[in-house]
Order: C-alpha cells, then sequence, then structure tokens
C-alpha cells in the first residue's frame, strides 16, 4: 500500500528551533528532535544550532553509528520539498548579455574601421566630380 509522505519547505522547517519545537533536515529527511534533544549523546546546542539548514554534512561528520541511524527514524515527520531549479532565470541573463556583448562588438567594430565608410563615400565624390568634369 502507497505511504503518503508529509512534505515540508525549509523555510517551514526553520521555524522549528526551540528547545521545545526542534526540526533537523538530514539527506532530504525532516525529523522532530524535541523530545530527544536532552538525550541526544552529542548534546541538545548542536541539534539546535542546525536548525533551518541541512545537517547532512554536520550528522555524517560526526560518525554516527548504525544505532544512531536507526534510532533517527523514529523521529522522521516527513521529506523535504524540492525547490524550482534556478536555471531559467539564470539563462535568462546569459542571453541579455550576449546581446549585449553582439551591440556592443559591432559599435568597436564602426570606431575601428569608420575610415572605410569614409573612403567609399570620398572616392564616389571623387569619381562623379572627374565624370562631371569630362561632359
Ligand atoms: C535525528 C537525528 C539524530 C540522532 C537520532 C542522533 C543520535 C546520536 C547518537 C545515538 C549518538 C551516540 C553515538 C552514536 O551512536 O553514533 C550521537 C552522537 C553525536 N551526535 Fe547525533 N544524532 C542526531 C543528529 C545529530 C546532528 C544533526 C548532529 C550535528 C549537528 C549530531 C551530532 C552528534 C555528535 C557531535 C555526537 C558525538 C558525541 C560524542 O561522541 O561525544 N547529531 N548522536
Amino acid at each position: 500500500m502507497p505511504t503518503l509522505t508529509k512534505l515540508y519547505t525549509m523555510q517551514e522547517a526553520a521555524q522549528h528551533n526551540t528547545k521545545e519545537d526542534c526540526w533537523v533536515v538530514i539527506d532530504g529527511k525532516v525529523y522532530d528532535v524535541s523530545t530527544y534533544l536532552d538525550e541526544h549523546p552529542g548534546g541538545d546546542d548542536v541539534l539546535l544550532a542546525t536548525t533551518g539548514k541541512d545537517a547532512t554534512d554536520e550528522f555524517e561528520d560526526a560518525g554516527h553509528s548504525k544505532t544512531a541511524k536507526e534510532l533517527m527514524e523514529n523521529f522522521c515527520i516527513g521529506e523535504l520539498e524540492e525547490m524550482p531549479s534556478p536555471a531559467i532565470p539564470e539563462l535568462e541573463i546569459v542571453s541579455k548579455n550576449r546581446t549585449k556583448d553582439i551591440s556592443q562588438k559591432l559599435v568597436n567594430l564602426t570606431k575601428q574601421y569608420w575610415v572605410v565608410p569614409v573612403a567609399v563615400v570620398g572616392m564616389s565624390v571623387v569619381t562623379g566630380f572627374l565624370y562631371l568634369r569630362r561632359k
């Protein structure tokens, strides 16, 4: 039978940051450790210090035993909700910059090669002048 997993945002989990009401997020799962704070061998302060952020690294760094990992399942209340990827806004910024780059390059080229159109116009004027004089 499928089980329903409750989803929480990090913002929601971060609000539970007191000794009476403490949630920690480890490896995408949300744990309510309020009743375990006083019993935690690592102390309650370390747990309270990790509220509002992903505590996976801190949990792994402490080198928890298999028993600790089994015990933590008792406190699991749900999972962390995936946030939408920021990839699309980033792409927009890149494309805007690219358009800017191209127009800037055109301006630079025009500045660099202004002699070419001036020479063409000059030669046309001289040719026209000579042509008219021959008539
Ligand atoms: C539901 C979450 C957690 C449970 C059930 C839990 C449980 C335990 C247990 C049973 C121990 C004793 C050693 C062992 O068996 O590995 C322990 C030690 C420890 N824990 Fe946790 N822990 C949790 C989360 C955390 C987090 C998030 C941190 C770090 C921010 C942390 C830091 C520590 C430290 C530093 C020790 C070592 C204490 C010592 O050896 O002096 N724990 N924990």
